[in-house]
């Protein structure tokens, strides 16, 4: 059926995972060295194609989108999920989903611009805590992620805790589990059957619970704060109060078929908590690992906000498209870290023919996002940390095609717009209140980061010295 070549023999149950040998996403690029930009693989029971390159990932995601919209039947989307809300539903589905969605999110940062108030205020806490420590050594990605956490909070139900509350300590345990257990590579995914082992060995019971306890959580947070619905309303306080009024205008109008419902809203809340926090707070923790390491650019980077802001007054987000340094670092620091080296799993719905190969109905298929932000033939030096590659001669910024953190086509992050408003605002912050040094003199931090199929940096301490004004 002319499918795409594959690294080895498939043995039967485990296929080709036996062969993963380096680092999973090192073991992906060697494949793709040898076999080409397609390539299939066999990972337990799942059949998937393996996507490499921005002109077949492009084909892919822009010219078959329509047939690649479903998620494979996973145990995360099936059971999980339970094929509710963005992350999981398929066709029409999560069509109205998404658009439901994608314009909520467009709303909350227009205007008033809910997102962005949300950020500023989470930023000075973080460089109010920071600041506590003295210049002593520390750890910030912690303190990040409950940042982001509580930016997410703040859109989704008007809510932030306290570092030390006891709510979100054990929400961020539960995702922190969660992620542990179902991390692409886990049992769960790839070994259904596994889940009828005795004395639940695989977690398969406790993955299911714990997404039912973070609905769960979702729900009482949401209920507590959005009793009264206005159904004239036209602007919204965050993502759940705009869902709530909208499922009771459905309700009114007696609209039978809809995702907008309960089930599917507080799916979709934890889809924007999962995808929407560590990607969010990798990120930043690995532009703080770079400035430590080139000091020169931080201290360009302080210059520009200097010159361009001044000290006396926080960075808004009205001076984005001024600090074009600031803008190239945070392109090329997603460019480097890319913090989602694949991505998640689409299902193939009909046939599709690319690359010479056909990609069979009821494939899954899969990106390696490595194939792009790290090709040689785009960037010429790919493996070298350098802003300047995002500005030309005139310092403005350049756009690359190539640059796809956030994916490519209509399943793309439908946090980006959050994202990136978040990554500017927390490291102009950051930028303008300290200088990072590390945690000994004239010994630098590892940029390599933790092995694995995600991308972290591995733990590291950072001297933070409040700048003179
Ligand atoms: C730097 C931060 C981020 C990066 C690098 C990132 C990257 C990505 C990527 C690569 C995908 C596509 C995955 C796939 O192919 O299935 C994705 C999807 C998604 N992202 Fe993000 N993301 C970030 C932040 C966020 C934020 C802040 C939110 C929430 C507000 C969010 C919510 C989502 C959701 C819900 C999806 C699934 C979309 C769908 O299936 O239609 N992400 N993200």
């Amino acid at each position: 059926r002319n499918s795409p070549p594959s690294p080895g023999l498939a043995l039967p149950i485990v296929g080709h995972m036996y062969l993963f040998k380096e680092n999973p996403t090192d073991q992906i690029e060697t494949w793709r060295k040898r076999l080409g930009n397609i390539y299939s693989i066999q990972m337990g029971t799942f059949r998937c194609v393996m996507l490499n390159g921005y002109d077949l990932i492009s084909e892919a995601f822009l010219k078959h989108h329509e047939s690649l919209l479903e998620r494979p039947n996973m145990f995360v989307h099936k059971e999980g999920f339970q094929y509710a809300g963005i992350a999981s539903l398929g066709g029409d589905k999560w069509k109205e989903q998404r658009s439901f969605l994608q314009s909520t999110l467009r709303a909350l940062g227009m205007g008033r611009n809910i997102m962005a108030e949300r950020i500023t205020g989470e930023a000075d806490y973080l460089l109010t805590t920071i600041d506590a420590a003295q210049g002593q050594p520390l750890d910030i990605s912690k303190l990040v992620t409950v940042c982001v956490t509580n930016v997410i909070c703040g859109v989704t139900f008007s809510k932030r805790f306290n570092h030390d509350d006891e709510a979100i300590l054990q929400w961020l345990k539960s995702v922190n589990r969660l992620f542990e257990l179902i991390g692409s590579s886990a049992a769960v995914n790839f070994f259904p059957f596994l889940k009828y082992v005795p004395d639940d060995r695989f977690k398969f019971n406790e993955v299911k619970s714990i997404f039912e306890n973070l609905k769960e959580t979702i729900w009482g947070w949401v209920d507590k704060d959005h009793r009264e619905i206005n159904l004239s309303d036209q602007e919204f306080h965050d993502v759940s109060h705009a869902f709530l009024t909208e499922i009771e205008r459905k309700r009114r109008d007696a609209v039978a078929s809809t995702t907008i419902d309960e089930a599917n809203m507080l799916a979709s809340m934890l889809a924007l908590f999962n995808a929407g926090t560590e990607t969010t707070a990798n990120t930043i923790v690995f532009a703080v690992l770079y400035m430590v390491n080139f000091p020169h650019l931080q201290d360009q980077l302080f210059r520009e906000i200097e010159d361009v802001v001044g000290l006396d007054c926080s960075p808004s987000i009205s001076d984005r498209n001024k600090l074009k340094l600031l803008s190239a670092f945070i392109m090329e620091t997603q460019r480097f870290a890319n913090v989602v080296p694949l991505s998640g799993h689409r299902l193939a719905t009909k046939d599709i023919h690319l690359g010479g190969y056909t990609i069979s109905q009821g494939t899954s298929v899969l990106v390696n996002f490595d194939s792009v932000l790290r090709d040689e033939s785009t960037w010429g030096d790919p493996d070298v940390f350098r802003p300047d590659r995002f500005l030309d001669i005139n310092g403005s910024v350049i756009v690359k095609k190539e640059l796809i953190p956030f994916a490519i086509g209509k399943r793309n992050c439908v946090g980006e717009g959050l994202a990136s408003m978040e990554l500017f605002l927390f490291l102009a912050a950051l930028v303008q209140k300290f200088e990072f040094l590390p945690e000994k003199d004239g010994e630098l931090p590892t940029m390599v980061p933790n092995v694995g199929f995600t991308r972290t940096a591995q733990p590291f301490k950072v001297r933070a010295i409040s700048r003179p004004k």
